[in-house]
Order: structure tokens, then C-alpha cells, then sequence
């Protein structure tokens, strides 16, 4: 069955050119849909395709039945709500290198356009004014810039400035001295940037910590004189403060391509003649349209096919390299979490997780996620994913604990998991065998070499003479064929362990004449 991609706001033609050759995906583009109407429509689709102008809510979020998949086409993802995405096993993914250029060169337009009064004096000149008077300008020659975000499109923009000859002076909470030595220019606090700088520019995301990070103190720390320019998201600078400096002179101009709530067609600040402003523009060039489209249908195509994205937002990225390492090991790190829920029964209050051998030397928090995943699935159903599975366990009070050995446990590799409830406490270990087949070699305290796929049937039982045969001939009058069959013990005469990989699942029916046997202590049929 073909995967439906839904996309909700205008994106290059040309860069979903990745989703419509997918042979297995439906693309739908409505870019007119109401928020009503998206909630409606939601349920349909695998994946929704943004840019900033849908808002996708918890509300949406929560009537997503099938999405697997945001994917925001450009850097910002605060109109999608994370945490619903998060919690629903939904990934998000941007594409935050394909506009860093075009928001670059929108930054110094702005920049460029505050300094001369390029946008008054086109107005004026429009509505028949030759006015030469009210609109001189100053230069930037030998001005300071003052960059708050110097993350891609504000080192970018550094970079610019220094061609136009400024200084440039920068604010980053990872600008090391080191960096800031390699793009020229100087480094120091907010407050030593706002006191210094002629013109401010913002490139930070909009977050807790940056919500209102130049605010009317900020203002009145500054220059007098100063320009102020905000390209990233509205927000970030404090609307109400702007307005007052701008109307006191503290603030001689700005320039903004964002504000708190878009569309902004009548705002106070527009008003004002000393504020130039475009409609969030920054990345409105058909070279960022066409790369943001590329990168995040290729993900799109990549995760819906795959499992695989290159961007994740609400997911730690993890690089192909470390990816291709560890990936002979999901399905042994799902398998050993399935199993584990037949064993342990009861309330999970804790999962140790501990890696061994060659695993010690790989990023192993993928191989956590997932082992967390086939923990929970089998009881929370099939929304738990690789997104959500940490979460959902956090959720539910489970303490989740990894780590590392490098003692050799006689394997080059092992996974080794085991779960506490009140009662009791699991484990099971299993390797890959020659870095590619999966095997499942402890279950407790037994030694065991057991295939971790199909329909199994662990029997504890005492080890006697016969045992082996009863159980044979049991499944022999029912007509299952027995696949594969494993005994462990821990001593001679003592408890022991039986696992069988049979061609069916048991019926209840089946189970019952089994537990006849007197031996058995007791018999758990699992699917894995
Ligand atoms: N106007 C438009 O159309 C566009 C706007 N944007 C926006 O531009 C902003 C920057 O984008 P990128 O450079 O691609 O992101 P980025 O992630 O490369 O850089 C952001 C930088 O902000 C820094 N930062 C975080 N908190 C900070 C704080 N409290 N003070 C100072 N710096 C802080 C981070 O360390 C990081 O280096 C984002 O808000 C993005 O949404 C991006 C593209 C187009
Ligand atoms: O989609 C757009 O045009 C806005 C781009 C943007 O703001 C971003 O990438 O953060």
C-alpha cells in the first residue's frame, strides 16, 4: 500500500521531485486547508509537509492516526508542536542548511536597506516625492555589528559584513575565542554586544531563553542611535519595547522580516516611518525553496522507506557512519525487549541495559531506544517507536539505566538487558554471531543458543530423565512441528530450561496440556 505525504503550504515544485518519483507514495498538495480542516484530514496521511505557515498543533497532532512524519521545509519548527510529535511517535524533520544562504543575503539587504532608507525613499519616490532630504542614510563602513546567534545564518552574516568593511562584534553560547579568531571577529556577552554595536542583528531560534531576549533593559543598555534588524523569528526582540525606543530615539531604525504573530499586516511597528519590514522573507528565494523541498522530501522518502532521517528535530541525529555500524543490532535489541515482556510479568520499574565487547566502542543510545520500544509495544501497541519509546518509559516512572563494560564475557559482542518489576527480576543476553546472526545465548542464569524470531516456548522445568521426550510427544499429538529445540541447566538434576521454536503460535487449549506434564514448572508460549 502506497504511503500518503500531505503538503500543506506552498513548497518548489521542483524540490518534491524526490516524493513523486517514490514509487510507493501518494502526494497530496492542498495549500489552502483551514486549521479545521487539516484536523479532519489528518487521519489519512503518512506524512505532512510544512513550511512556517501551518500551525501543527497538539490538536492535529492527536487526530494524526497514521503520521509517521512532519517534515518542515526550512530551519524554524516552532509552528509545529514538538512535544504532541514527540509523544504521539511522530518525527519531525527540518532541512535547516538549504535557506542559510538566502536568509543571509536577506539579513544584509535589511541591513543595507536600514542604513540608506532604500524602502521610504522607493515609497516616497512612488507617490511622486523626489525627497532627498528625509532620507540620508549613514555608512556601514567601519560601524559595529553586533550578532546575537552565530550559528549558520549568523556567521554567514558576519562573514557579509566584514565585506562591507564592519566591525563585528558577536554573541554565541558556543562562539568559542577559537571560532570567533576563524571568522574575525570579536566575542562577548549579550550585554557586551547590545553596548558596543551600531546595528543588531538576531540569529538565534525562537526559545525559552531567547523569548524577549532584547527587551526594554536591553534598549537602554544600548547606543543611542542604534539599528536593530531581526530576520530569525519574532519574538526574540519584545515588540511593545521596540516600539517605545524606536518612538523615544533611542533606536534610529529596524528592520524585521518576522514578528510574534504572522501574518502581520497591521502592526503598531508598521506604522512607524524609521521601521522598514518584509513579510518573512528570508528564505523566499527560489534556490532556498527548491533545497529545503529537496532535503526534507528526501527524508521523508528516506524515513517512510527506510526508518532512516537525516535531520530529526525531536530525535537525536545520528550519523550514517555510526548508523551502518550499529544497525545489525536492531533487530536483536527489539527481539530481546519482546522477550522479556513474556518473562517478566507484572509492572516494569526498571530496565538495565548493558553492552559489551565491541558494542562499548559504538553510540549505542539508538540500540536503547529500540530495545525500550520492543519492551513496551507489546503491551502499549503499535505507536511505539523509536520517537517516543524513551519517553513513553519516563513516562510510566520506568527508570531506564545503560552502560558499558569492556570485560570479556566470552562474546565479541552482547547486549545484555534485564528488568525489574516488584517481584522479580529478568534477564537475557543476546550477540550477533559473526557481527550478522542474531542469537539469543542467556535467559537467567541459562546458557542458551536460541534464534530470537517466529514462535517460541520457554519450559522451565526440572531436569529429569524423559522430560524431553514428553514434551516431544506432546507436541507431536497436537501436530506442531518443532523447530529447533534448546536445553540449558543450571546444575545436574536441577531447575532447567527448555526453548523451542515451533511452526505456530499455541492455542490456550495447547498450553493447558503441556502444563500437564508434571515436570513442567511453568510454560510461556511468545511470538517474537
Ligand atoms: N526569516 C526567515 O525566513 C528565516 C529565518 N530563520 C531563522 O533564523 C534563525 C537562525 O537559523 P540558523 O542560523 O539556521 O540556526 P542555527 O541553529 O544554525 O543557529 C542558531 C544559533 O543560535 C544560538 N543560540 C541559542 N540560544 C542563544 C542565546 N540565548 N543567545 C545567543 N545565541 C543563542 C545557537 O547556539 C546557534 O548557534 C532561526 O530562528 C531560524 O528559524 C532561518 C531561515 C529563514
Ligand atoms: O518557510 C519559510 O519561508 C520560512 C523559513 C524560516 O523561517 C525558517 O526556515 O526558519
Amino acid at each position: 500500500m502506497a504511503f500518503k505525504v500531505l503538503i500543506s503550504d506552498p513548497l518548489s515544485e521542483d524540490g518534491i521531485q524526490p516524493l513523486r518519483a517514490a514509487d510507493n507514495i501518494e502526494v497530496d498538495v492542498q495549500t489552502s486547508l483551514s486549521a479545521d480542516e487539516l484536523a479532519e484530514k489528518i487521519g489519512e496521511y503518512d506524512a505532512l509537509l510544512v513550511r512556517s505557515q501551518t500551525k501543527v498543533t497538539r490538536d492535529i497532532i492527536s487526530q494524526a492516526k497514521k503520521l509517521k512524519i512532519i517534515g518542515r521545509a526550512g530551519v524554524g519548527v516552532d509552528n509545529i508542536d514538538l512535544s504532541a510529535a514527540t509523544e504521539y511517535g511522530v518525527i519531525v524533520v527540518n532541512a535547516p542548511d538549504g535557506n542559510t544562504n538566502s536568509a543571509a543575503e536577506h539579513t544584509v539587504a535589511m541591513l543595507m536597506s536600514l542604513a540608506r532608507k532604500i524602502p521610504q525613499a522607493y515609497a516616497a519616490l512612488k507617490n511622486g516625492k523626489w525627497d532627498r532630504k528625509t532620507h540620508v542614510g549613514v555608512e556601514l563602513k567601519g560601524k559595529t555589528l553586533g550578532v546575537i546567534g552565530m550559528g549558520r545564518i549568523g556567521a554567514e552574516v558576519a562573514a557579509r559584513a566584514k565585506g562591507q568593511r564592519m566591525n563585528v562584534i558577536a554573541y554565541d553560547p558556543f562562539l568559542t575565542k577559537d571560532r570567533a579568531d576563524k571568522l574575525g571577529v570579536d566575542f562577548g556577552s549579550v550585554e557586551d554586544v547590545i553596548k558596543v554595536a551600531d546595528f543588531i542583528t538576531v540569529h538565534t531560534p525562537l526559545i525559552k531563553e531567547t523569548k524577549h531576549l532584547i527587551n526594554k533593559e536591553a534598549f537602554a543598555k544600548m547606543k543611542d542611535g542604534v539599528r536593530i534588524i531581526n530576520c530569525a523569528r519574532g519574538g526574540i526582540i519584545d515588540e511593545d519595547a521596540l516600539y517605545d525606543a524606536v518612538k523615544s530615539g533611542k533606536v534610529a531604525g529596524a528592520a524585521l522580516d518576522v514578528f510574534e504573530e504572522e501574518p502581520a499586516t497591521d502592526h503598531r511597528l508598521l506604522e512607524l516611518p524609521e521601521v522598514i519590514a518584509t513579510p518573512h522573507l528570508g528564505a523566499s528565494t527560489v534556490e532556498a525553496q527548491e533545497n529545503v523541498a529537496i532535503d526534507v522530501s528526501h527524508d521523508v522518502v528516506r524515513y517512510l522507506t527506510e526508518g532512516v532521517a537525516r535531520n530529526p528535530v525531536n530525535l537525536p541525529s545520528v550519523p550514517k557512519e555510526v548508523l551502518n555500524k550499529i544497525e545489525p543490532y536492531f533487530h536483536l535489541s527489539e527481539k530481546l525487549g519482546t522477550f522479556l515482556t513474556y518473562l517478566a510479568t507484572g509492572v516494569i520499574e526498571e530496565i538495565n541495559i548493558s553492552y559489551s565487547g565491541e558494542l562499548t566502542e559504538m553510540e549505542v543510545a539508538p540500540l536503547t531506544r529500540n530495545t525500550i520500544k520492543g519492551l513496551l509495544k507489546r503491551h502499549l501497541g503499535d505507536h511505539v517507536n523509536d520517537v517516543n519509546a524513551s519517553y513513553l518509559a519516563e513516562k510510566r516512572g520506568i527508570q531506564v539505566n545503560e552502560n558499558k563494560s569492556s570485560t570479556p564475557k566470552g562474546f565479541t559482542n552482547l547486549l545484555k538487558v534485564e528488568v525489574k518489576t516488584k517481584d522479580v527480576t529478568r534477564s537475557i543476553a543476546g550477540t550477533l554471531l559473526n557481527g550478522l546472526a542474531p542469537r539469543i545465548v542467556q535467559v537467567d542464569a541459562y546458557t542458551v543458543d536460541v534464534v530470537p524470531e517466529g514462535n517460541l516456548v520457554v519450559i522451565k522445568h526440572n531436569d529429569r530423565p524423559g522430560v524431553i521426550g514428553k514434551v516431544g510427544t506432546m507436541f507431536a499429538q497436537k501436530d506442531i512441528n518443532i523447530g529447533a529445540m534448546q536445553v540449558g541447566r543450571s546444575d545436574v538434576g536441577g531447575e532447567a530450561i527448555m526453548i523451542l521454536t515451533v511452526d505456530k503460535n499455541l492455542e490456550e487449549e495447547e498450553i493447558e496440556a503441556l502444563k500437564q506434564i508434571d515436570e513442567i514448572e511453568k510454560l510461556t508460549a511468545m511470538e517474537l
